[in-house]
């Protein structure tokens, strides 16, 4: 299973599973890193040998636009698999389009709560004792998609939201492994799932 996985930060999950994917057992293969800026990430391309590019989202007039160019570099990799980790941007219905079922998304909150781009601050604010993290199949909706796989994560006193991310990232990675061996296994059927 080729993947390919798109980031807009550190990508602290997308080594896991570059890290996975050393493993010649492993029936998935990480073929390109995207990015929609210049991001910390991006050099873990030339770390594991992956090639990586920029679809940077400020370069173009609008989100369809930036959305067509970046279907365009994606394909260029033939992926079975395209990977949401840490990519910080909305994609617009182009995007989905073009791959969806087969592209998927890690939010850091046991959806549907606490949607969208502060699902770690948010879940803090509003005092709750436990959150999660989820994996969803990305349709057009704001994390709203077929949840693939999903864990509680405890919200411990005193946390801030870099202690509580921390908590949750690791279980991000271990749920993204696991539904890409899954999907690679033929265990986990996306279309199904999403009909
Ligand atoms: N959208 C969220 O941003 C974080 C990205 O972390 P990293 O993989 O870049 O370290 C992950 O928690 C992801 O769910």
């Amino acid at each position: 299973l080729q993947l390919v996985v798109l980031i807009s930060g550190t990508g602290s999950n997308l080594r896991a599973l570059l890290e996975a994917s050393e493993d010649a057992e492993f029936p998935a293969r990480v073929v390109a890193i995207g990015a929609d800026r210049e991001c910390e990430g991006l050099a873990l391309g030339e770390e594991f040998g992956i090639p990586a590019f920029t679809v940077p989202f400020t370069a173009y007039e609008s989100r369809d636009a930036w959305g067509e160019a970046l279907v365009e570099q994606v394909r260029r990799w033939n992926p079975g698999l395209v990977v949401l980790s840490g990519l910080m941007r909305l994609v617009p219905p182009g995007v989905v389009d073009a791959f969806s079922p087969y592209l998927i998304n890690t939010h850091p909150a046991y959806l549907p709560e606490f949607p969208g781009a502060h699902g770690v601050r948010d879940a803090l604010a509003a005092g709750v004792t436990e959150t999660g993290a989820s994996l969803i199949v990305v349709d057009n909706s704001v994390d709203g998609g077929p949840i693939i796989a999903q864990e509680r994560v405890p919200v411990l006193p005193g946390d801030t939201e870099t202690s509580l991310h921390d908590r949750i990232k690791p279980v991000e990675r271990r749920l993204l492994i696991q539904t890409v061996l899954d999907i690679a296994n033929s265990h986990l059927d996306l279309k199904e799932l999403s009909a």
